[in-house]
């Protein structure tokens, strides 16, 4: 391996170090504690174990939490009331609907109905336009800030000129991503499911971030020599008859190649937890004035 390892997982402890001491000092100033709402609906594993870090993460650095557990069956009238009862709550800062959510839902309206300032998602429409637009201070979805934030732990402030190409185009993850790497003056270009030569495509990234959901689907023949790639993508695997993480790279052939490299486990995801927490502060600020 000729590559960096980006260790997602120290660069999340220190950015929760920090959220700490300001969430510390909120406390001494006498202000109120920030609090986030997490809503989690049914019984997937996955989700189970996501929305339990979190809410370690929370404990860890000061922040209140309450996770709100509904039914796999519940009707989405009583969570949309929930949301109603959660956004009129000036005690709730942010608001966190974890997703996937079972199929009687519809999770655009579900989306819509959090107040925008309280969505530290930033999967609310308004706040969708308003990365579009360029406005500095929208709530930005957590897994691009961490992707962000990575970038900078390893290329400073030099992003502007960088060819980014992101693999994937979600609106929670590529399309995101795709738009904060612009305001930060990348060149961009998205590719996806249709695109036509895709590894020559990739081939062609200074910084390639991959969020596709497909083990491995990267390999070394896609990535330019010393080329930054972060691997968003969880895949649960077989390996030897255990279960095991990958990501959407396959990260000993690429580790060969690249200049630098997140792992899968203990790269994009921590951070996005972080990121989580940062918005959550964030958007007390802003509700607080
Ligand atoms: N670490 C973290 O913090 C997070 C990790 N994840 C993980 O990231 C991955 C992606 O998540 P998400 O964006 O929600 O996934 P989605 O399924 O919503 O989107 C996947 C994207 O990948 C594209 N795609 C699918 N197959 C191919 C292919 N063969 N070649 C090129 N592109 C392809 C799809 O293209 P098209 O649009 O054409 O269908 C789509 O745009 C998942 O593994 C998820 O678990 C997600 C969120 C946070
Ligand atoms: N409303 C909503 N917001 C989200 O941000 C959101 C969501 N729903 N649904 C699911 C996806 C996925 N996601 C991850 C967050 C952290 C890790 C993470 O911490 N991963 C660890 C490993 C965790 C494990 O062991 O499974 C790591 O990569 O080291 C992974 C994935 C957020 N998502
Ligand atoms: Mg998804």
């Amino acid at each position: 391996m000729q590559a960096t390892l980006i260790d997602g997982k120290a660069l999340a402890a220190a950015e929760l170090a920090q959220i700490k001491r300001e969430v510390n000092a909120l406390e001494e100033s006498g202000a109120p504690t920030p609090c986030l709402a997490v809503i989690l609906v049914g019984e997937d594993p996955a989700s189970q174990v996501y929305v339990r870090n979190k809410l370690l993460k929370c404990e860890q650095t000061g922040i209140r939490s309450h996770c709100y557990r509904l039914d796999s069956g519940v009707e989405q009238g009583e969570l949309l009331g929930l949301l109603a009862r959660l956004n009129a709550d000036p005690a709730v800062h942010g608001i966190l609907v974890q997703l996937p959510l079972p199929e009687q839902i519809d999770e655009a309206a579900v989306i819509a109905a959090i107040d925008p300032d309280k969505d530290v998602d930033g999967f609310h429409h308004e706040n969708m336009g308003r990365l579009l637009a360029g406005d500095p201070d929208v709530l930005v979805p957590c897994t691009p800030l961490g992707c962000l934030l990575l970038l900078k732990s390893v290329l400073g402030d030099s992003l502007a000129g960088q060819h980014l190409v992101v693999v994937g185009r979600s609106n929670i993850v590529g399309k995101p991503a795709a738009l904060l790497a612009l305001q930060h003056h990348c060149t961009v270009t998205i590719v996806h499911s249709r695109t036509q030569d895709i590894a020559a495509v990739c081939r062609r990234a200074d910084i390639l971030i991959v969020a596709v959901g497909r083990a491995r689907m990267v390999t070394e023949d896609w990535v330019k020599p010393g080329a930054v790639v972060l691997d968003v993508g969880i895949n649960r695997v077989e390996h030897e008859g255990r279960a095991r993480l990958v990501g959407d790279v396959d990260f000993d052939s690429v580790a060969k190649v690249a200049g630098a490299i997140t792992p899968v486990p203990g790269g994009v995801g921590p951070m996005t937890i972080a990121c989580l927490l940062r918005n959550t502060l964030q958007a007390y600020r802003h509700q607080r004035g």
